[in-house]
């Protein structure tokens, strides 16, 4: 049976018109093209490279998880930007992608925001340029020593990049394999320095062959401060996220009465630094090393910084010009970067107050760690004047 669809009458609309004159024809070839070019930008921008933030929002949920939520910050960023031509671009986004609630500009600024590291556009700029390499250089400790100072510092230099957040790639993540911990990495051109900074990596032993059996040539800076004040800043940080600490005292000694230090308090163990140091020696040798003073860190920055350029070397650019004194915060700060408008310092974290300690337990740590200072003194061929 042939069924007969009723005819629809609706007139079809007229195709539009193919420019034939020679004028339409070039403008719309022109504008076929822009159509192209914007395209191309865009996804030379990364706009189109789902990839990697995939990746930062996998790594953020793990470092959530850890508790490590300023990390986390650092990392949801799209990486910093490189383009070769644009310093200021890219001095921006390297002071600017810092932990987040860590760097404050003095007085009322606010701190930067989670999306401080998109250049004034608004339009982040593509991070395709230069290629992730495992870096050549490591701020391995130690923890509290003043390794993020160091680390921000260093990162103002152009041939310095950095990961904000610190990768526990040889301490906590080293099953996740050597890929993981590439693809962590900012992307460098020829002549610059990748680096990196977890200050557990001093006192992970495990962590001097893992590094080695990468890169037995990495060039390791160690930021030490006197282990007494350490210990009191690490307790600090750990009674700011959980106010119901034991005191200091009661962790610190193995009991009252007989004054004994507990070495097993991570705290105490951590400032152990000529015990630390021989794992490390194992694997690498004296020469590897640059053991930076945390307390000239804060005395004196410019000149801290410029054996660390050499150690590394760089040429000096890091020098006086870029650091003020905030009375303040009473510590010295970054001037205005390249690049950003304001000055710098670290967050409210970073040279917070200390409690009060009893001087008779600071005594009791100071004749503690006299001999393993004295060790460490001999075997880094410095003498960093603790008590
Ligand atoms: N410029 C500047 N601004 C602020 N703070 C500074 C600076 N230079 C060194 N420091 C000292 O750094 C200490 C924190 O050390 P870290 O950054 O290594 O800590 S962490 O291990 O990453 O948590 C931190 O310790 P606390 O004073 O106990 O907060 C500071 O004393």
């Amino acid at each position: 049976m042939h069924i007969q669809f009723p005819r629809t009458h609706l007139p079809l609309p007229d195709p539009p018109p193919f420019p034939t004159h020679p004028i339409s024809l070039k403008i719309s070839v022109f504008f076929t093209m822009v159509l192209i070019f914007t395209y191309f930008f865009y996804c030379l921008t990364g706009f189109c490279d789902s990839a990697p933030r995939t990746l930062y929002r996998q790594q953020a949920l793990e470092y959530d998880v850890l508790g490590d939520h300023r990390s986390v910050l650092d990392d949801l960023r799209p990486p910093a930007r490189l383009l070769p031509d644009a310093p200021a671009l890219r001095n921006r986004t390297v002071a600017s992608s810092t932990d987040a609630g860590q760097v404050d500009a003095p007085g009322q600024l606010p701190p930067l925001s989670d999306k401080g590291s998109a250049p004034s556009s608004g339009m982040p700029v593509s991070n395709t340029f230069g290629t992730k390499r495992f870096p050549q250089a490591i701020i391995i400790g130690v923890k509290k020593g003043g390794t993020r100072a160091l680390l921000e510092f260093l990162r103002i230099h152009p041939d310095v990049r950095a990961v904000g957040a610190e990768p526990h790639f040889f301490d906590r993540f080293y099953d996740r394999g050597l890929e993981w911990y590439r693809t962590l990495m900012p992307r460098t051109l020829d002549g610059q320095i990748t680096m990196e900074k977890t200050p557990s990596y001093f006192v992970t032993k495990e962590a001097p062959g893992r590094l080695c059996t990468l890169n037995c040539q990495t060039k390791l800076i160690v930021v030490v401060r006197d282990p007494v004040t350490r210990a009191v800043s690490d307790y600090t940080q750990t009674l700011s996220k959980n106010p119901g600490l034991p005191s200091f005292q009661s962790l610190a000694l193995k009991n009252s009465s007989s004054g004994l230090i507990d070495t097993t308090w991570s705290a105490v163990r951590i400032g152990l630094y000529a015990k630390h140091l021989e794992n490390w020696l194992q694997h690498f040798p004296l020469s590897h090393f640059l053991f930076v003073s945390g307390e000239r860190l804060v005395s004196d920055p410019a000149g801290e910084m410029g054996r660390v350029q050499d150690f590394l070397g760089l040429k000096r650019v890091v020098s006086d010009k870029h650091f003020y004194f905030n009375q303040t915060k009473g510590f010295p700060c970054l001037k205005k970067p390249e690049g950003s408008s304001r000055p710098r310092c670290l967050g409210k974290s970073k040279g917070r107050p200390h409690p009060d300690i009893s001087s008779e337990v600071l005594q009791r740590l100071r004749d503690f760690y006299r001999p393993f200072n004295q060790r460490f003194y001999q075997m880094s061929g410095q003498d960093f004047g603790w008590e």
